[in-house]
């Protein structure tokens, strides 16, 4: 008999054609997220789940007994509860590596429409607005080029910005990390910096850090006072590492000069939150990943994850917190 799995988010054809060929499977296929009681009931006879979000706590592993592995399709697993699932036996997988390169140039379209002012003057245009020459007072941008950057959170993503950085625009480029990284530092001229003064250095700021319970609110009053009234904030990590409510207050006092924005503290963002309302803000709906061939290949590797997991193979991907599970 194959392996039951559930496949909790539209995925392509080809995909589901791989998964079909190893597990009997059902997929939720509409583009609203499967409310949580449905998938709960989906999944209380699954041996693999594969998904893009939701909580996976010990009040949903309560629920599903035959539970092997639970496949996330993307690298932040911050959804995953993972003493709950190690206490269940229960392993996660991700995907790293294959999306690096498509968040980093969303980085750089962060950093380019919000120095440059890119949305606002596209509108400027578009509502037939263009009248007179643009002047200083009135939406004039910052160079990107040459500025300072400072990337916190040194990973597979941060490296990859930080060679666009060096290499294409020329930045001097500071990161804040765990742990030092010589190697890039040789190989890009980057240069490792504590994060007070990296903050209060830097033209862009960066944020990519994993969100986890050293990192919740790692940005907060105090980090965006250490900014320059001149820089310019950007978030394509979690909403959840940022107190919105901080970074609202800086941009309102004119305590930073705007920011762009992949990620918010509740998603989708609130109809009523501030941010939405603010000319200097750049705001994306968490599309970091979200080009047809990187949310291809994602899903395939989250694919190939649950397949092995359900199959009694070592997963590619498991999660750093859950590889004691396949020694
Ligand atoms: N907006 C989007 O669509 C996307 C967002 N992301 C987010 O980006 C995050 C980073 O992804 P990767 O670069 O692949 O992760 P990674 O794990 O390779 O890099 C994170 C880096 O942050 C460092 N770090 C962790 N905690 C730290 C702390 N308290 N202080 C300083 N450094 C710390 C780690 O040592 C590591 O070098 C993901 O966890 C995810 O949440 C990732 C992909 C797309
Ligand atoms: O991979 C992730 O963590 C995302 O946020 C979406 O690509």
């Amino acid at each position: 008999m194959k392996p039951k799995v559930f496949i909790a988010k539209p995925i392509p054809k080809e995909v589901e054609e791989y998964i079909a060929q190893y597990c009997e499977y059902k997929i939720w296929n509409k583009e609203e997220s499967i409310p949580i009681e449905r998938l709960l009931k989906e999944a209380a006879d699954i041996d693999g789940l594969m998904t893009s979000q939701g909580a996976i706590n010990m009040e949903f592993l309560k629920n599903t007994p035959r539970l092997k592995i639970v496949s996330k399709i993307g690298v932040g697993y911050d959804n995953l509860d993972t003493d709950a699932m190690k206490a269940c036996g229960v392993l996660g997988t991700h995907t790293p590596y294959v999306l690096d390169e498509t968040v980093a140039d969303l980085v750089f379209g962060l950093i380019l429409s919000a120095a440059r002012r890119i949305p606002e003057l596209h509108n400027f245009v578009k509502d037939q607005k263009w009248d007179k020459s643009i002047s200083e007072s009135f939406l004039y941008g910052q160079d990107v080029h040459h500025a300072t950057i400072g990337i916190i959170g040194m990973g597979r993503i941060g490296e990859k910005i930080a060679r666009r950085a060096a290499l294409g625009f020329e930045m001097k480029v500071l990161y804040n990390s765990t742990t030092r990284k010589p190697a890039l530092e040789e190989k890009y001229g980057i240069h490792y910096s504590e994060i007070n003064p990296l903050l209060e250095e830097s033209d862009f700021v960066l944020m990519m850090l994993p969100l986890n319970e050293s990192t919740y609110h790692f940005m907060g009053e105090e980090q965006f006072n250490r900014m320059k009234s001149s820089a310019i904030f950007i978030n394509c990590a979690r909403g959840q590492v940022v107190d919105e409510k901080a970074l609202i207050h800086a941009l309102k006092e004119g305590k930073i000069y705007g920011a762009g924005l992949d990620v918010y503290e509740a998603e989708p963002v609130e109809k009523d939150n501030p941010l939405l309302e603010m000319a200097n803000v750049v705001t994306l709906p968490h599309i970091g990943s979200a080009t047809e061939k990187t949310r291809f290949d994602m899903a395939m590797i989250a694919a190939k994850n649950l397949v092995a997991g359900v199959t009694g193979q070592v997963p590619e991907h498991v999660v750093p917190e859950l590889q004691d599970l396949i020694k």
